[in-house]
């Protein structure tokens, strides 16, 4: 039995304001889904990555895979469409897998200065028998829980209902580790609510919370920031900077 990765990559990057899906903007000259992939490679721990891309750029995700590998990595890859949403993206990628996955870290290309420790640290919990697992970092903000927002508010203001005990947060990243058995059945339970960003889980491990299982928080590291807006893709280029310092 072996670790395998599915690589959401089908999203627009809408945030990110570009002509291009995220997936293929590039930081220093090289596309966020080839660095994700390349990040999940290093860990050494998975025997393939299935990329998930917007239908309409197959071709050109494909072609960031010459020889259907990670570039420079013996690592295969498989390009397949994603969905609407997220969580349907994910859904496409477990039914390309494997059969002899048993282990499947979900990740987001997004995240693509994740450490390969982080990755191989995932999979390694899930292979001691934690059935599911999540990396996770301290939330540092004060966090306060808002009312509706009133109409008869002409700035806009949001009446504060409570501030929330931030010792018990976490801001949660990825990759996130699953017994693939779990999430399989995870996925199935919770396949309705798949089609719509409304009714869509925000990450996998919501999934597998709704279906009453554990989850588990591992420590995080702030470079698997999610690249989201410009300003998180020019604090990329800073950390990649002083990597490269180093
Ligand atoms: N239908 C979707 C939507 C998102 N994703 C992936 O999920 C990860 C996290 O999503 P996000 O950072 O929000 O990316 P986008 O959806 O591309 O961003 P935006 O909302 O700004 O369009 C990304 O790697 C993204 O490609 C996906 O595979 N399929
Ligand atoms: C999965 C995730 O990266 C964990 O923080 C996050 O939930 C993705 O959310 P998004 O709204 O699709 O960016």
């Amino acid at each position: 039995m072996t670790s395998a990765a599915v690589l959401t990559s089908a999203g627009s990057g809408t945030r990110l304001g570009l002509d291009v899906p995220k997936g293929l903007v590039e930081l220093a000259g090289e596309t966020l889904v080839v660095r994700a992939a390349r990040g999940l490679a290093d860990a050494a721990c998975l025997s393939s990555v299935v990329v998930t891309v917007p239908a309409a750029t197959l071709d050109a995700f494909t072609a960031q895979f010459p020889g259907g590998v990670v570039p420079g990595r013996a690592v295969p890859v498989r390009v397949v469409p994603g969905g609407t949403t997220r969580q349907a993206s994910v859904a496409a990628g477990l039914a390309a897998l494997d059969d002899d996955v048993d282990v499947v870290l979900v990740h987001d290309a997004a995240r693509c200065l994740t450490p390969p420790a982080l990755t191989a640290a995932v999979e390694a919990a899930v292979r001691s028998g934690r059935r599911a697992v999540v990396p996770a970092l301290p939330v540092t903000d004060t966090v306060k829980h808002v009312g509706p927002r009133g109409d008869q508010e002409p700035d806009g203001a949001e009446p504060v209902l409570a501030t929330v005990d931030r010792g018990d947060l976490r801001a949660v990243q990825t990759p996130q580790g699953f017994d693939r058995a779990l999430l399989d059945a995870a996925h199935r339970a919770g396949a309705h609510r798949g089609a719509a960003e409304g009714s869509a889980v925000s990450d996998d491990a919501g999934l597998v919370e709704a279906l009453g299982e554990p989850v588990w928080v591992v420590p995080g590291d702030e470079r698997a920031l999610k690249i989201t807006t410009p300003r998180d893709l020019a604090v990329a280029e800073v950390l990649l900077r002083e990597r490269s310092l180093r």
